[in-house]
């Protein structure tokens, strides 16, 4: 599976992103500094803000289609609120994407929040697990996740980067972690003014080297 995107240009005020062509076929990992067109990238693909090119997902061109319909699920960095209690709220994912009790279980056990399901107040960190649930259940052509750890622990973010590694479709994933994108990333990416300025497979490094590596794609 490949989520392939050329010539996807888009604005934000007057902020102008073009991105010639990016294939994301496993994880990559998507860093830049502040206000280099991340976000923005992750909002055109997904449909959220108006965009010219294209973006293919399994196999299929979705740029002209609404974002419910292009197969994708976007994690944003701030979680959205479940409109009910987290078991019931599962469930009814689930059953829109023609799946029951079984999947909700391997999901939860997968994500280890089973002490959430019938809780009725949820942490930042607690609603961006259950976000995250939901999107698993969900099956999609793609994710893309927009700093999806950003309030998580550093247990629950270990949990959710070894899920994602293991996820099966294409990812792009922000994130500002230096070590998180070593740790996920297949390969890695650097935007800056709104543009791929290159991207590199990730060869397993010592960590050690990780700051070198990370000033060597930023200098
Ligand atoms: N609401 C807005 N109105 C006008 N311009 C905006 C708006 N949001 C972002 N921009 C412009 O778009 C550019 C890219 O913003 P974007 O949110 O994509 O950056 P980012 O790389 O995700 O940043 P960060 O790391 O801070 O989350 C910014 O530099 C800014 O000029």
């Amino acid at each position: 599976m490949v989520l392939k995107i050329t010539n996807l240009k888009a604005r934000r005020g007057g902020f102008q992103l073009y991105v010639e062509r990016l294939e994301v076929n496993s994880v990559v990992a998507l860093v830049g500094r502040n206000g280099s067109g991340k976000t923005t990238l992750l909002d055109a693909v997904a449909g959220l803000i108006p965009a010219e090119g294209a973006v293919e997902a399994c196999g299929r061109e979705v740029s002209a289609l609404p974002p419910e319909e292009r197969k994708l699920v976007y994690i944003q960095a701030t979680p959205v609120d479940l409109p009910m209690k987290p078991r019931r709220f599962l469930r009814l994912v689930a059953s829109k994407w023609g799946k029951g009790e079984w999947e909700v279980k391997e999901v939860v056990e997968r994500l280890g929040i089973g002490n959430l399901l019938n809780s009725s107040g949820l942490s930042t960190g607690q609603k961006q697990l259950l976000n995250i649930a939901a999107g698993l259940l969900a099956e999609p052509c793609a994710f893309l996740m927009d700093e999806p750890t950003s309030h998580l622990d550093w247990f629950n973010k270990r949990i959710v980067n070894d899920v994602v590694k293991k996820i099966g479709v294409p990812v792009l994933y922000v994130t500002h972690d230096p070590f998180e994108a070593f740790y996920v990333g297949d390969v890695i990416c650097l935007i800056e003014g709104g543009r791929i300025r290159g991207c590199r497979e990730n060869t397993p490094a010592d960590f050690s080297e990780v700051e070198r590596i990370v000033k060597s794609l930023y200098l």
